[in-house]
């Protein structure tokens, strides 16, 4: 699979008075998820479409592999795109949409089959799309991207309104595809969605950048050294952590929050001291916060600049 480069570079464009991407600069690699992230009305849609070619910006270009899309020939070969899973027919039946859309783009109807098992939905291919779970519809969508087996994939809001399992599925999915080296560009309003399915995070908050970052750097930055731990022994590893230096609170029945020892030094105390434990994590509450934090600044930041509110 060949990488791809998304690069936006000064990216800009107006609605009237209103700036909905303000200046944009950031690229998303290959072979990883990037989680493309900020509140409602950020201008993270705005952003995708002109990526795709749908909206013309006012300033700045976005260009995949160093092209501008419409310049691709075929260019559901090269990206695969979900932006709206509403946007099929209720009457069709899901196979005759991927066959209608495989027949549009020149793309064999052998992939129809492929990608309706890959997406897990080739036991309901001849049902009319009317009757799905919007679950089944993002699933639907994602097929519709994978047609052409790009080795890019633009996704807007995959996992919105998904059921833990969905989640779940989707999570382990969107990972594999860039493991196979795909570029991977997944938008969501709540980070929480993104955390444990991407790898970098571009966070945006009223069309400017605020941050572009790892998600490992970030979490490290923000989780201000704290580690939960989940065991069943919880007063042998408060013992456990205490006599190895650090600062241990109880922040629940079987979990415990550790200051002053990182992740690989908890697990060395409690593994030395013999303690069973079933769960070591980075303070994973601090990505949300850190992010509600960055948002939040950018609107206090907006206001005081005289512009009114935050969409
Ligand atoms: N065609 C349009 N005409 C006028 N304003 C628009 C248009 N499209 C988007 N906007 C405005 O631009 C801003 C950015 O919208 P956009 O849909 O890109 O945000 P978003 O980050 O994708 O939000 P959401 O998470 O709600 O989808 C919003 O204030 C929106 O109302």
């Amino acid at each position: 699979m060949p990488g791809f480069a998304i690069e936006v570079r000064d990216l800009t464009k107006r609605y009237g008075a209103l700036t909905a991407v303000d200046g944009l600069s950031f690229s998303v690699q290959a072979g990883k998820v990037t989680g493309f992230v900020g509140p409602n009305g950020a201008g993270k849609s705005t952003t995708l479409r002109m990526m795709l070619g749908l909206d013309r910006p006012d300033a700045g270009d976005a260009r995949i592999g160093g092209r501008h899309y419409r310049t691709f020939h075929e260019p559901a070969r090269t990206v695969g795109a979900l932006l709206d899973a509403e946007a099929v027919h209720p009457g069709r039946r899901a196979v005759d949409h991927l066959l209608w859309m495989a027949r549009y783009n020149g793309i064999p109807r052998s992939r129809v089959t492929a990608v309706l098992e890959q997406v897990g939905l080739a036991a309901v291919a001849r049902k009319r799309v009317g009757g799905f779970s919007l679950g089944m519809r993002q699933r639907l969508g994602i097929a519709g991207a994978l047609l052409g087996d790009p080795p890019v994939l633009i996704l807007d809001e995959p996992v919105n309104g998904l059921d833990p399992e969905g989640i779940q599925w989707i999570r382990g999915f969107l990972r594999s595809l860039a493991a196979e080296g795909r570029t991977v560009l997944v938008s969501s309003h709540l980070m929480g969605e993104l955390q444990d399915t991407a790898d970098h995070l571009v966070v945006i908050g009223r069309g400017r950048l605020l941050a572009d970052t790892g998600v490992a750097q970030l979490l490290e930055q923000v989780s201000g050294g704290r580690t939960e731990v989940r065991t069943p022994a919880r007063l042998a590893a408060v013992d456990a952590l205490a006599n190895a230096g650090a600062t241990v609170a109880v922040t629940g029945p079987d979990t415990l929050t550790v200051t002053g020892l990182d992740p690989e030094r908890v697990i060395a105390a409690l593994t030395g001291a013999g303690v069973p434990f079933t769960g070591i994590a980075e303070h994973r509450a601090a990505l949300e916060d850190a992010y509600m934090a960055l948002t939040r600044e950018h609107t206090t930041f907006a206001t005081t600049d005289g512009d009114g509110t935050w969409t």
